[in-house]
């Protein structure tokens, strides 16, 4: 497709480029924050899984810039973000960077200390595995993530705080909704109008973080693995709902934004400029180690002669 034609099918991408979003996704964290206002009252944050980084630019443009700029903001006042990936990003203003795994308790170390023993008020996680086009297999391998997300949350996060987190639709819909539930006394599973139709991703939107009474942090997967399970009835099910019965849990699911705004699955015309033909933007910020970058050198280095396995991952080189 030609970046033109990107532009006409996809008016999330071409507004990102105009208004200098890394990414269409930044759209998706502004949406949920006009439904759920999750930004009110924010200082603390960690964006988990962060690359290329638009979210970090959202959370720097709502919470970093405006307290910069405000007369009354002091040094020590100022929101701290954390923003944590596999790939490395280029700098964004107020937001600290750390490259890591975040299913590795090493990653989840680094991010509580630069908390210095004070908690978080929203964690955000817009985590992704390479999809497979295997439903159940990526749902299973997200679910991974949103574990691995959890078990930040229940280190960082401060009772009351807020915790946002991709979701991809399936079979085990239920079961993460009531594993949530344990922890959050309302969980919404939100669509934000810039999320494709097609798109199985939807948002757990969990506010209002209270674990529960005598929980320790270590023993996060034991407790996770009782929901659901009739052992696990007695003790949980109170709190975090039914799988099956008459009892069953309903996940609230909302559609955020209205008729107003943007249809994702739409085409727009492209506006017309000056001298009549359409310019499209190159992209605000290209990432700068992504994934594919090995290929691409060992495809070039193949046309130029060279052996594909004699050329090293530039990871390593
Ligand atoms: C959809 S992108 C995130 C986009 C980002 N929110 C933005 O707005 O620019 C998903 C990211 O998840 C990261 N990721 C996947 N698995 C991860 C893991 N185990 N630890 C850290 N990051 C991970 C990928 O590197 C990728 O950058």
């Amino acid at each position: 497709m030609g970046k033109a034609s990107k532009d006409k099918r996809d008016i999330y991408y071409r507004k990102a480029k105009e208004e200098g979003w890394r990414a269409r996704s930044a759209f998706k964290l502004l949406q949920i924050d006009q439904e759920f206002n999750i930004f009110h009252g924010v200082k603390r944050v960690v964006d988990l899984c962060a690359a290329p980084g638009s979210w970090s630019q959202v959370l720097s443009r709502n919470l970093y810039v405006p307290a910069k700029q405000s007369p009354d903001c002091k040094e020590g006042d100022l929101p701290l973000i954390v923003a944590i990936d596999l790939q490395p990003m280029a700098p964004i203003e107020g937001v600290i960077q750390v490259q890591g795994d975040i299913t590795n308790a090493r990653t989840a170390e680094v991010v509580i200390r630069h908390f210095d023993g004070c908690k978080a008020d929203l964690v955000v996680c817009d985590g992704a595995p390479d999809v497979t086009g295997l439903h159940d297999m990526d749902e299973f391998v997200q679910s991974q993530l949103i574990l691995a997300a959890l078990t930040i949350v229940t280190h960082v996060l401060k009772v009351g705080g807020k915790f946002v987190a991709k979701i991809f639709r399936g079979k085990d819909t239920s079961l993460l909704y009531c594993q949530l539930k344990l922890f959050f006394s309302q969980v919404t599973f939100a669509k934000p109008k810039s999320s494709r139709n097609s798109s199985i991703e939807a948002f757990a939107v969990c506010e209002n973080y209270s674990p529960p009474e005598g929980f320790k942090e270590e023993d996060l997967y034991h407790l996770l693995e009782k929901v659901g399970t009739p052992s696990g009835a007695d003790d949980l099910d109170c709190r975090s709902g039914w799988l099956e019965g008459p009892n069953k849990v309903y996940i609230p699911f909302l559609a955020c934004g209205d008729l107003s705004g943007y249809d994702s699955d739409r085409s727009y015309p492209l506006p017309s400029t000056e001298g009549g033909s359409y310019r499209s933007l190159d992209p605000v910020q290209p990432p700068i180690a992504p994934p594919y970058k090995t290929a691409l050198e060992m495809k070039k280095a193949s046309s130029h002669g060279a052996s594909a396995d004699t050329i090293r991952p530039s990871a390593e080189s």
